[in-house]
């Protein structure tokens, strides 16, 4: 390991420009409503809107707009600020909102200016360190970064290794003897290898936790708290997530020092201009039911269902009617499940059907037509179902009879937000809750028109707020 102590300076030492400073806490609140953005916690850096005044260097703004990456997303605009400072920061949106890059771009950045600094040496590093629930992600993050370091060549070369189950460690661990910048990695394969002493986290300056509500929803919350044991108290937490959920509020208040909180609310879905259609069908009906539901539009066309058995059966049913179709769900080996990516989005496959937990957090192209062969238990995984889809999309949702009331309540309001019409299904369904608008149709929180409770900007601030560590 080296003899410089790399760990106490923050990841990059970019600093806001001073135009930036000079903003007044009422113009910067105003430029974040304007997007959507609900920013909580002390001291938040101001939006800022191009890649140059974020310190992004030429060659890399050149790269990324080979990528068809011209200017920040409203996410990156508050979150790039934000991780660039060296703040703890948690990122909550839906799905396609550049999460990725804002972690990514300041690790890039971070090693960059670590490796010009003083080269890296035998054994050390990472810098970054990014953990994710699964494989194929962690693959997509990957690839990610390499494209746009193997660009970058008037830069110092940088090293980024994968280590997941399923991948030949012989090749990463040479180039971890080499020193490493970034390691993109799953839990279980990582508590293992710093276990075994094979990795060291006393140099990292920023561990991401990406899909973090689903890093704890799959179990591994031990695994995080023994990576996170492993590294310095000073080292800055990334959390990027979907969701609050509880296991997440409580996580952030123990992990997470002086936090941001990012939230790029729902109404921002609403740019997608989706369709989204419900229907009633009984458990049997649907298989007969998704034929013709699918003439709704060309491919490709993607199925969502809660577990392996259901995605099976849709396959089956869908190849004996020669329809392209594969299915992804975690009883699959890992090299069906990247062939199955791989097809669908290169237009080989004309349908897949997934789960939830395989779908999660992957990017797919131009998705036509999104069908929910369930409606998912909580909106929350509906919403990010919904996130998967292109431009002018149709999502069709199968309902089933007995669903509880207050998710097709959750339903109703979410296509609201999204500013659709209500299926007739859904008109019945009463908002019960006096609470949700006052009879004048305002938000029955803060009193104000056109929007309702469930996405009462000042609600999900004070949400945010009661988040943070006291
Ligand atoms: N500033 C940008 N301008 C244009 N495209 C962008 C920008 N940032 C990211 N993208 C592209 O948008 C797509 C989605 O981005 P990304 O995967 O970062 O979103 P995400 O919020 O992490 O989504 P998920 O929750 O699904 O992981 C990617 O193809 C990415 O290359």
């Amino acid at each position: 390991m080296s003899a410089i102590n790399r760990s106490e300076s923050p990841l990059t030492l970019w600093r806001c420009p001073n135009k930036y400073k000079k903003l007044d806490e009422l113009h910067k609140e105003i430029r974040r409503e304007k997007r959507s953005i609900i920013s909580v916690g002390n001291s938040i850096p101001p939006l800022i809107k191009s890649f140059k005044r974020l310190g992004v260097p030429r060659d890399i703004r050149k790269i990324l707009k080979k990528m068809h990456i011209r200017k920040p997303t409203s996410l990156q605009m508050q979150a790039l600020p934000a991780i660039l400072i060296g703040r703890d920061t948690l990122m909550m949106s839906l799905t396609r909102s550049g999460k990725t890059l804002a972690f990514c771009l300041p690790l890039i950045m971070g090693s960059f200016e670590e490796e010009h600094r003083m080269n890296f040496i035998e054994g050390e590093g990472p810098v970054g360190l990014i953990v994710v629930p699964s494989r194929e992600l962690a693959y997509q993050i990957y690839k990610f970064i390499l494209k746009i370091i193997d660009e970058a060549r008037n830069y110092p070369k940088i090293r980024v290794i994968l280590c997941i189950g399923g991948v030949d460690m012989k090749h990463q661990m040479e180039i971890l003897r080499q020193g490493v910048h970034i390691i993109i990695s799953t839990p279980g394969r990582l508590s293992d290898m710093l276990a075994k002493h094979k990795i060291f986290l006393a140099h990292c300056k920023a561990i991401v936790l990406d899909e973090a509500d689903r890093l704890l929803d799959l179990g591994f919350e031990d695994d995080i708290r023994i990576i996170l044991s492993h590294a310095r108290p000073a080292c800055q937490i990334i959390l990027s997530s979907a969701t609050i959920p509880k296991k997440i509020q409580e996580f952030s208040r123990q992990a997470m020092k002086d936090p941001i909180f990012i939230n790029l609310s729902r109404q921002s879905l609403s740019k997608l201009k989706l369709t989204q259609e419900v229907e009633y069908a009984g458990h049997d009906q649907k298989l007969l039911k998704l034929l013709e539901t699918m003439q709704k539009t060309n491919p490709p066309i993607l199925i969502f269902c809660e577990n392996k058995i259901d995605a099976d059966k849709i396959e089956r049913f869908l190849y004996e009617k020669r329809i392209d179709v594969a299915c992804l769900h975690g009883g699959k080996e890992q090299n069906e499940r990247t062939q199955a990516i791989k097809d669908f989005n290169r237009g080989k496959l004309d349908v897949l059907a997934a789960t939830d937990v395989a779908a999660k957090g992957l990017n797919f192209y131009n998705v036509r037509h999104i069908i929910n062969f369930d409606l998912p238990k909580e909106i929350d995984s509906y919403i990010q179902r919904v996130c998967r889809a292109g431009k002018r999309a149709v999502i069709t949702t199968y309902l089933s009879y007995n669903l509880d009331k207050l998710l097709l309540c959750d339903l109703k309001h979410f296509l609201e937000d999204s500013r659709q019409n209500i299926p007739i299904e859904l008109e019945g369904i009463l908002d019960g809750e006096d609470e949700q608008v006052t009879r004048e149709g305002n938000c029955a929180y803060c009193k104000l028109p056109d929007h309702r409770r469930s996405s009462c900007p000042t609600l999900q601030q004070e949400r945010l707020k009661s988040l943070l560590p006291i």
